[in-house]
């Protein structure tokens, strides 16, 4: 726990060992850790007050957004976002110990789709045939491998769910890309910074913005005029489908400033004045995770 007074709850994409485990032990330490065995039960549980906060992946620097985190957080969310975190992600293939000699012949292998992705070119390469199998988590790819001693399968997650489930691993870093980072948020009912040291020095803002439905030429550029002539840096901007038509989208804007500063205000005014629908999702830090080792 990193200065975090009190001991909170927290839902986690479970279950141990999982990328969003080693997140959340970052800013949470290691009690009062709820795994959960999907994104929407993660976000069930806070929603419903079972637990304080939920952690759960958003983007991937080579992936892009978690399409589930996305679908359930911003379609009819109460939720806000309390914090960020950053972290480095190592692939390993991993096999039951009783399998070490079955690593070139398998039968399947197994990992969240995001990971398996994170994978491809490896996978293509090496395990043209073998079958892709997609699971809820990298952890719980690990957790059946181990559980399943007589199959010739793999899982591919971190170094932690090979040590926590006791796996051999057969190929270390299979990631195709170096620099592969997930981006996790913290989840409650209420808008507020996370009490932890150690966060970036500037607040960041999630809005989603919908547009005007009358289709106006121009208003993406006026949208975008709303927050440059002001001088407030977005660090994303994000179209999404949003579920009601062929065309039809929704942005997810991020910007490196606190929703109460006066700017801001403005801003929120402006879009409001060009019939803009905006939701904010509040302000909060950002944490980097350094790599273990
Ligand atoms: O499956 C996991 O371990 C997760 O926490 C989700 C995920 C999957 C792949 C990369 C980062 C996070």
């Amino acid at each position: 726990m990193r200065n975090i007074d009190y001991k909170p709850t927290v839902a986690y994409l479970g279950p141990e060992a999982s990328f969003t485990h080693v997140a959340a032990s970052y800013l949470f330490g290691t009690d009062g850790l709820v795994p959960q065995p999907t994104i929407p039960d993660c976000i069930e549980a806070v929603t419903a007050g079972r637990v304080a906060y939920a952690i759960v992946p958003l983007e991937n620097a080579l992936e892009g957004s978690v399409p589930m985190t996305i679908d359930y957080l911003f379609h009819g969310s109460e939720l806000y976002i309390n914090a960020e975190i950053s972290t480095p992600i190592e692939q390993h293939l991993m096999v039951n110990n009783c399998q070490k000699d079955a690593v070139s012949k398998l039968d399947s292998i197994q990992s969240h789709p995001h990971a398996l992705a994170q994978c491809h070119k490896y996978l293509q390469y090496h395990y043209r045939r073998t079958p892709l199998l997609q699971t809820t988590s990298t952890a719980a790819a690990a957790k059946y491998v181990a559980e399943n001693p007589d199959l010739r399968i793999a899982a591919i997650g971190n170094r932690l769910a090979a040590e926590k489930y006791n796996l051999h691993i057969a190929e270390e870093n299979i990631h195709d890309f170096h620099f592969n980072h997930t981006r996790f948020v913290v989840l409650s009912l209420r808008k507020g910074f996370l009490e932890v040291e150690g966060h970036q020095e500037k607040p960041k803002t999630t809005f989603m913005v919908k547009l005007p439905e009358d289709d106006r030429s121009g208003v993406l550029h006026q949208i975008l005029s709303v927050f440059a002539w002001r001088k407030l840096n977005l660090s994303k901007i994000e179209s999404r489908p949003l579920k009601t038509g062929l065309g039809n989208y929704f942005f997810i804007i991020d910007v490196l400033e606190h929703e109460d500063h006066p700017m801001m205000q403005g801003a929120m005014e402006e879009l409001a004045a060009l019939n803009c629908n905006v939701r904010s999702f509040g302000s909060y830090y950002s944490f980097e995770q350094q790599p273990s080792r």
